[in-house]
């Protein structure tokens, strides 16, 4: 039978946004920051990953691909929904898009935002942009966001797989005692502190995920690796707290504590963005190298087929929810599903309170 996508008539996928040629680097970051008081000196450095990179983020490109890959997915399965996409920060605009899909008829989208945990910039931002783009376009179909997913099988199962993949390529002699260096993008310590319903929801889930990890790749391979959660790409002023430790600083303290290797599992990011190829593969991994301390870096979700799977069963699970019927909603480890609909309060915006959809005020 056919599933059932009611009162979804369309699928919009959410991002970030990159630049795509070098003249797109310096007005994709003030898009980025503009009112953030991030210092000139983190623009500049932050302008030299994308300008080593030839001017051109891979997110853009991998958004593409995903985007193909959910259109498989949902037609092998019956769904003919159309599927749009995008960006808070770069072209194709949120706003452009939300435009396109009221030319064409589209009444109500289901939104997967490609970040999958609980933060302001990961989750309330979002909602602000959603609510913006909506504002903004005369006759917007209604915007819903699917549920956080950083618990869903579809996306923690990649990650275990991805982990053992790359423990199997350290050598042979290092393998058992290797050290697992979780990795996930740095924000202010306050605000890790508002997020979620509760506060420190962001690292609460992070490692969960980190636990659920550890836990199975113990169950494949015998082994119960040491672990931790640690810290990318930190911005902001010097005296501002973000969340540490800091991946390098952490790589070098493994290598004083006479730890034999480490994989690097980027769980903050669902594809390989700009953190992962600059900040983990060429950073990370040069003072890896520095050390001596044999290192790899463990695949992102990305394009694996489960990872696309899971926005079709978010979607299908809540186009139940919103008809009324029962569902069962998929979850793995310590944090049950998440809720539809944010609570009040949920992520505060540090700058101060501004209107998002996808609340249960909104
Ligand atoms: C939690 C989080 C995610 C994960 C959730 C998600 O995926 O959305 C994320 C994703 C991303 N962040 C990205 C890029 C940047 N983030 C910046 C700045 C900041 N990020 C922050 C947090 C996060 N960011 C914060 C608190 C700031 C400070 C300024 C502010 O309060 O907003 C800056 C400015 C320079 C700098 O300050 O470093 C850049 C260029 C890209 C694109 C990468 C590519 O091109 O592949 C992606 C996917
Ligand atoms: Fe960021």
């Amino acid at each position: 039978m056919t599933p059932d996508p009611s009162p979804y008539d369309a699928v919009l996928l959410v991002s970030f946004g990159g630049p795509e040629k070098p003249e797109d680097v310096v007005p994709f970051l003030e898009n980025v920051t503009r009112g953030r008081g991030i210092p000139r000196e983190r623009l500049e450095e932050v302008g030299q990953h994308y300008f080593g990179f030839g001017g051109r983020s891979p997110i853009n490109d991998q958004n593409r691909a995903f985007l193909a890959a959910l259109r498989e997915d949902l037609a092998g399965a019956g769904l003919d929904l159309p599927v749009y996409w995008g960006n808070r920060n770069w072209d194709p605009y949120l706003t452009d898009t939300v435009r396109q899909m009221a030319a064409d008829g589209v009444t109500r989208a289901a939104c997967f935002v490609t970040s999958a945990y609980s933060s302001y910039s990961s989750c309330r931002q979002y909602r602000e942009n959603l609510f913006d783009a909506a504002d903004a376009v005369e006759g917007a179909p209604v915007l819903d966001k699917l549920r956080l997913y950083f618990n869903h099988p579809g996306f923690v199962e990649p990650a275990v797989d991805a982990t053992l993949a790359a423990l199997a390529d350290l050598p042979d002699a290092v393998r058992e005692g290797a050290h697992l260096a979780f990795v996930t993008h740095s924000i202010p310590d306050t605000m890790n502190d508002g997020s979620g319903p509760e506060g420190r929801a962001y690292v609460e889930q992070h490692r969960s995920v980190m636990a659920e990890v550890v836990e199975r790749v113990r169950q494949e391979t015998g082994h119960r690796h040491p672990h931790e959660l640690v810290f990318c790409s930190r911005s902001g002023s010097p005296q501002t707290p973000w969340l540490e430790p800091d991946v390098n600083d952490h790589l070098e303290e493994l290598h004083a504590q006479g730890a034999p290797g480490v994989v690097m599992v980027p769980i903050g990011f669902v594809s390989d963005h700009m953190e992962v190829v600059y900040d983990l593969d060429n950073e990370a991994m040069a003072t890896a190298e520095k050390l001596g301390l044999p290192a790899g870096r463990a695949a992102t979700a990305g394009l694996d087929p489960r990872f696309v799977a899971a926005v079709r069963d978010l979607l299908l699970e809540r186009a139940a929810v919103e008809r009324g019927d029962e569902v069962v909603r998929a979850s793995t480890g310590s944090w049950p599903a998440c809720w539809d609909r944010c609570a009040v309060g949920c992520c505060p915006n540090p700058r101060g309170e501004r209107p998002a959809l996808a609340g249960v005020d909104s």
